[in-house]
């Protein structure tokens, strides 16, 4: 598959075989982001192994080098960054363009918003259609000079120069996004910044600024809190492999009979596991193996088996802990026997697409019984035996609208329907997976990427 995301790709999927083996998924892409950004305004070198080469981290990476700061790689994961401390990066010459990545905007927008020098912030079409009102709220309270477009979409245009200062910060979502942008604003402002989340989300900003020796605190009331001022000094970072990339093939095990899959070196962080206690609830028989910690966070070898899934009412304590996993947590879904009803999962409107939405209507044509509602989605599963003859999807040309992880959901779809499902919009994979479809064909999937000629 091309990595230039110009070309316009589309996946065919066809007959598949149990899925078999081992395999290991690309880095993380929250802790690639953090590790390229904290590297980045750190005093001394540090080394970075693991780092997702794919589109959203290297639009971090790549905005870092236009604030003068030098990075060698990324070779095979490994990348080296020569850090500038806290105050040594230097006005970009162009506007940053984050591409498709929500991650690198919102953190950035934290990040940049106490420098000495203005930067403006652009994104492709899906990152300029998404909300920013929700950084930008709280970094105005710090007394940040941020400017949105229309409804608080990008581009971004903070004017640099601002003394911020510390303000208790209770977010109105559950989003590590928000979170950590208010708490990398808070290493600029004067005084202690608080943060407090309505829900647990992901924690790795938290973890990895202590690996750069920064202090963070956490209160019995939830409150997370940083003093400005601190300093991060260089630190050597392993990213292991992204759960939310494993999730795929813990689904695509988990609906194929006869499936065995052992998933090597993936991140199990307890904020983000919700996709295997969710496909545990569901009946999946997953399997955590060689637990260990690597750096701060926890990693395991992840076996899954094939299993008839059923369906449930799915927790929504772990909605924000699966976040990502709702596209593919739908297609398990419907493979399963009975009912499946996600709610309070309305943050999946404000996606890379209306993930809600997008994926409602590619399953609608796949024949499946899946109704969206405001905040979540009901899906009537098909069971083992499934519509015809083991297949739980019927096939038909669906639209990713240009989302990584519904193009990705889609494909994992094709390995139990009746007929080739076509999915257009693929390029987009890129940005967190690139080799997706060479991993899945080795594990047994029967998946084309091929060129689209418009
Ligand atoms: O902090 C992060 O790295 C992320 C936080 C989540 O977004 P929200 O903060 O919008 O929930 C998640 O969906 C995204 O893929 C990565
Ligand atoms: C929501 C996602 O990423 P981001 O917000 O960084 O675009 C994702 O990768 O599913």
């Amino acid at each position: 598959m091309s990595k230039n995301t110009s070309e316009k790709i589309k996946f065919v999927t066809s007959a598949a075989r149990p899925l078999t083996g081992e395999l290991r998924v690309p880095g993380d892409k929250s802790m690639s982001h953090r590790s390229v950004m904290f590297s980045s305004i750190a005093d001394g070198t540090s080394h970075v192994t693991g780092f997702l080469q794919g589109a959203d981290a290297m639009a971090t990476l790549n905005s870092f080098r236009a604030m003068g700061v030098e990075i060698e790689g990324p070779v095979n994961g490994e990348l080296t960054v020569h850090g500038v401390g806290v105050d040594g990066l230097k006005q970009p010459q162009i506007d940053i363009d984050l591409g498709n990545s929500g991650t690198s905007i919102r953190l950035l927008s934290g990040l940049l918003a106490g420098q000495s020098f203005p930067v403006a912030m652009v994104g492709d079409a899906s990152l300029s259609r998404r909300p920013m009102g929700r950084v930008a709220d709280p970094l105005r309270l710090m007394n940040a000079d941020i400017e949105t477009a229309e409804a608080g979409r990008p581009p971004l245009k903070l004017k640099g120069g601002a003394q911020l200062k510390a303000i208790d910060y209770p977010t109105p979502m559950a989003s590590a996004q928000v979170k950590s942008c208010v708490l990398l604003a808070g290493l600029y402002a004067d005084g202690v910044t608080r943060v407090k989340e309505p829900a647990i989300t992901r924690d790795h900003t938290e973890r990895m600024l202590s690996a750069f020796g920064v202090e963070i605190g956490k209160d019995d009331q939830g409150w997370i809190s940083i003093e400005g001022g601190q300093r991060l000094s260089a630190c050597d970072i392993d990213v292991p492999a992204d759960i939310s990339s494993a999730a795929f093939f813990m689904v695509a095990a988990s609906i194929v009979p006869g499936s065995e899959l052992l998933l090597q070196h993936v991140g199990i962080n307890p904020t983000r596991t919700g996709i295997i206690d969710i496909l545990q609830l569901m009946g999946g028989d997953i399997t955590l193996e060689n637990q260990r910690e690597i750096g701060g966070e926890p990693v395991a070898d992840i076996r899954v088996k094939a299993a008839q899934l059923k369906g449930i009412h799915i927790p929504e304590h772990l909605v924000p802990l699966a976040i990502d996993e709702f596209p593919v947590l739908f297609v398990a879904a419907a493979c399963a026997e009975g009912e499946t009803i996600l709610t309070g999962a309305e943050e999946l409107r404000v996606k890379e697409s209306d993930r809600i939405q997008v994926m409602a209507d590619g399953l609608q044509i796949l024949g499946v019984d899946a109704q969206p509602t405001a905040d979540g989605m009901v899906v009537r599963g098909a069971g083992l035996s499934g519509t015809v003859s083991g297949g739980a999807f019927g096939g038909g040309r669906v639209m990713s609208d240009h989302d990584h992880r519904i193009a990705m959901s889609f494909s994992v779809a094709g390995l139990r329907s009746t007929a080739p499902i076509e999915i257009d919009g693929c390029e987009i994979v890129a940005t967190s997976f690139p080799n997706f479809v060479e991993l899945a064909c080795k594990a047994g999937f029967g998946l084309q990427a091929v060129e689209e000629n418009e």
